[in-house]
């Protein structure tokens, strides 16, 4: 911590130095070939790895370095656009690696690993890319092997806990070697461009900040939606549901994003401090409001883009009270967000791919275009998170013409997008700006433990609430928006989901 002995602990005492050495745990894993090799490459690839950093990678697969390194290079050419895989470049990225078996569960393997690390002094990052259940035996094993000291920085991945107890049980056992100050918890959300240039698109412009508040905005729509379904994580997405797997982690950092108090600087504890105080400030959906404020669901067989797709049960190999789908009603209860609803929907197996925060915002308070028969519509921002990046706010212009009997107007987006304006920048994974971050040791796109402790708790309402009044996910087909209830969640209040 700061010891300034002024600040209460509060201010992270920032580790300057990139570290030399990245410990990368569940290096053979689905998370680590996918995004988090080809994430390093890209960084290396752009010559933003500090030149002398080593990537120890480990996991229980019996492989020595030569074989790691093979398969690693095999990782690339699936995962890395071909475009992008230079001979050169995934040569110096692979003479980086060297691998060591080890079963993290055990704790007296971790000095094979020490040895393999070497020295911390120069700065050791590590990447839990591990079930959660092994993080106490290896936090353990890397104390005791000499590897939590105060130059090492831990990263941890989601799911931190399955409700506010567990997570503070994990956050417990962390903070007893690893202080809070070199804890990074992944959200890899933060690191997606778009979801930075709503900070971005908010706090660098001074056109949106006097209108983003209740005065002005009508409502907002937070859309995560997923065609995949189980993709192979039986029994880890059987337990979990759409509201622990996005709503608790990704969701809620992108309400909170959009409806923080503006932090006096971009640095970690200020960008931190005023999330957490949005995620306190969320009305609770407990038992007495689970009813009209949530829906849930579960895909039946259906169809997606012409090709039929089986149901959960099915995919899953028997019944199951897991939602798939989840839709909510939230507010903020604070001066800035009273009486404004945060509407959000995630769900598997849905039409299509789709990211996005709509912000809708009222009507103008009088159409002087109305006698002249000229409809109009309130305007609206979209912030596409994925598959497409960009940003859009919807105007009123003047369709272009003589018009005898009066004037028409039609809608025109004006295109605030990143396609056009960086139409020659690599599109990165979002891994790649958290993986720098972990290496450099700037904080502020990892989440702190008050963060996900608060997100636990609103959570946890949810969940109590559900089960007290004994509520079951409803059936949707694959290829639908959730089940009918979602529509109906938003159209109460005479709100139709942005499509
Ligand atoms: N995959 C994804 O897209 C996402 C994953 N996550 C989270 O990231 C973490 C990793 O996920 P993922 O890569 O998909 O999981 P996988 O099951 O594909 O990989 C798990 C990794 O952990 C290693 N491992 C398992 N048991 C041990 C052990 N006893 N000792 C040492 N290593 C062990 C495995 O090694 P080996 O194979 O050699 O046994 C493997 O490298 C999980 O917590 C997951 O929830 C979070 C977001 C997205
Ligand atoms: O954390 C998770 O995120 C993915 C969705 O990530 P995205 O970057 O592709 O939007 C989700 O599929 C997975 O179930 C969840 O664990």
């Amino acid at each position: 911590m700061c010891p300034c002995n002024s600040c209460w602990g509060r201010k992270p005492l920032v580790l300057k130095e990139s570290a030399n050495t990245l410990l990368l745990f569940g290096a053979t894993g689905d998370l680590a070939q996918r995004m988090l090799l080809p994430s390093l490459y890209g960084l290396d690839l752009d010559g933003l790895l500090p030149p002398a950093l080593r990537i120890v990678a480990t996991a229980r697969s019996d492989l020595d370095t030569e074989a790691f390194r093979t398969a690693a290079e095999g990782a690339l050419k699936r995962f890395v656009d071909a475009d992008y895989l230079k001979d050169e470049a995934v040569a110096r990225f692979i003479a980086r690696l060297s691998y060591v078996a080890l079963d993290a569960s055990d704790i007296a393997q971790y000095g094979r690993l020490a040895e393999a690390v070497g020295s911390t002094e120069k700065g050791l990052a590590i990447f839990l890319s591990t079930a959660p259940s092994l993080f106490k035996t290896t936090i353990a094993g890397l104390q005791r092997a000499g590897l939590a000291g105060d130059n090492v920085r831990l990263a941890l991945e989601k799911p931190l806990g399955t409700d506010l107890a567990s997570s503070r049980d994990i956050n417990d056992a962390v903070a007893a070697v690893f202080p809070e100050e070199r804890t990074f918890r992944i959200d890899h959300y933060l690191g997606k461009e778009t979801v930075q240039n709503l900070l971005a698109l908010r706090f660098g412009n001074a056109l949106f900040e006097p209108l983003w508040n209740a005065g002005h905005i009508d409502h907002v729509q937070i859309t995560v939606a997923e065609t995949v379904g189980l993709e192979g994580r039986v029994g880890f997405y059987d337990g979990t549901g759409a509201l622990r797997d996005m709503v608790q982690n990704h969701m809620l950092q992108l309400l909170a994003l959009v409806a923080m108090e503006p932090p006096n600087q971009f640095s970690a504890t200020e960008v931190r401090d005023e999330k957490v105080k949005v995620l306190r400030a969320l009305r609770p959906i407990d038992a007495s409001a689970v009813e009209t404020n949530s829906v849930t669901g579960q895909y039946q067989a259906g169809a997606i883009g012409g090709s039929a797709v089986p149901a959960y049960a099915e995919e899953l190999g028997q019944p199951s009270g897991t939602e798939t789908f989840v839709a909510l009603k939230a507010h903020v209860d604070n001066w800035r967000w009273k009486g404004v609803p945060f509407y959000l929907r995630t769900g598997k197996r849905l039409p299509q791919r789709q990211s996005m925060i709509v912000i809708q915002f009222k009507p103008v308070p009088h159409s002087i275009f109305a006698s002249k028969g000229a409809a109009l519509k309130a305007n609206k921002l979209i912030i596409n998170l994925q598959p497409q990046e960009n940003i859009r706010l919807l105007t009123m212009a003047k369709q272009p013409g003589l018009d005898r009997d009066g004037i028409r107007l039609r809608e025109v987006p004006l295109d605030l997008g990143m396609a056009n304006a960086f139409a020659d920048t690599r599109r990165r994974i979002a891994y790649e700006r958290l993986l720098l971050d972990l290496i450099e040791g700037d904080p502020t796109l990892f989440v702190r433990r008050d963060e996900v402790e608060a997100q636990w708790e609103w959570i946890d309402a949810i969940r109590n609430g559900w089960a007290a009044k004994a509520m079951t996910p409803r059936p949707y087909a694959a290829g639908n928006w959730g089940p009918s209830a979602a529509i109906a969640l938003t159209e109460r209040d005479g709100v139709s989901w942005h499509e």
